[in-house]
């Protein structure tokens, strides 16, 4: 039978069976004769992120530059961060002018630059958000502890 890490399937274009490496992917016609392995993917070491963070009233720190008492909603600070990253996207406003203009972090004067960073720096689903995108992507909306977060990856 089938050796590990394989699966059997049909395909529907030509009535055949072929067999699909479930760590690469990959797929082939001729049955495998021995087991797929999981690829190692270790990622970079470091990577460079600029954030835009929208903080809210249940922010671990409810306060920065721009704002002594933050008391909007989360709901309310995700709407916001869903706009910014509207006009980034569409190409109407750049990062570093959103972030320096509304983030609620002190990055925001470095055009919410963080410079490099590795893991165990950044609180667990920013770091994860940030090891995941490509160099120039833009993630989605982000919730950590301080708030909601875009994130440019930059390096
Ligand atoms: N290594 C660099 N450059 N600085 C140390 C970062 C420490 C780290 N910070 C964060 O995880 C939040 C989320 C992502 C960015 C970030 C920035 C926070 C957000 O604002 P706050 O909730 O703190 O008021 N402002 C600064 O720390 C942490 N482990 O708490």
């Amino acid at each position: 039978n089938l050796p590990a890490g394989w699966e059997k399937r049909l395909s529907r274009s030509t009535g055949q069976h072929y067999y699909l490496n479930i760590y690469t992917k990959e797929s082939q016609w001729d049955a495998p004769d021995k087991p797929a392995e999981p690829v190692q993917t270790t990622g970079p070491e470091q990577v460079q992120c600029s954030h835009l963070l929208v903080k809210h009233k249940e922010s671990r720190r409810p306060s920065s530059w721009r704002e002594e008492n933050i008391t909007r909603s989360k709901e309310d600070a995700l709407d916001l961060v869903k706009s910014y990253r509207e006009q980034i996207a569409q190409g109407k406003a750049s990062f570093a002018e959103l972030a320096s203009k509304y983030s609620d972090c002190s990055s925001a004067k470095r055009g919410g630059d963080l410079g490099p960073f590795g893991r165990g720096a950044m609180q667990k689903p920013f770091e994860d958000a940030s090891f995941s995108l490509k160099v120039g992507e833009l993630s989605d909306p982000v919730f950590t502890d301080s708030g909601v977060h875009i994130i440019l990856r930059t390096v």
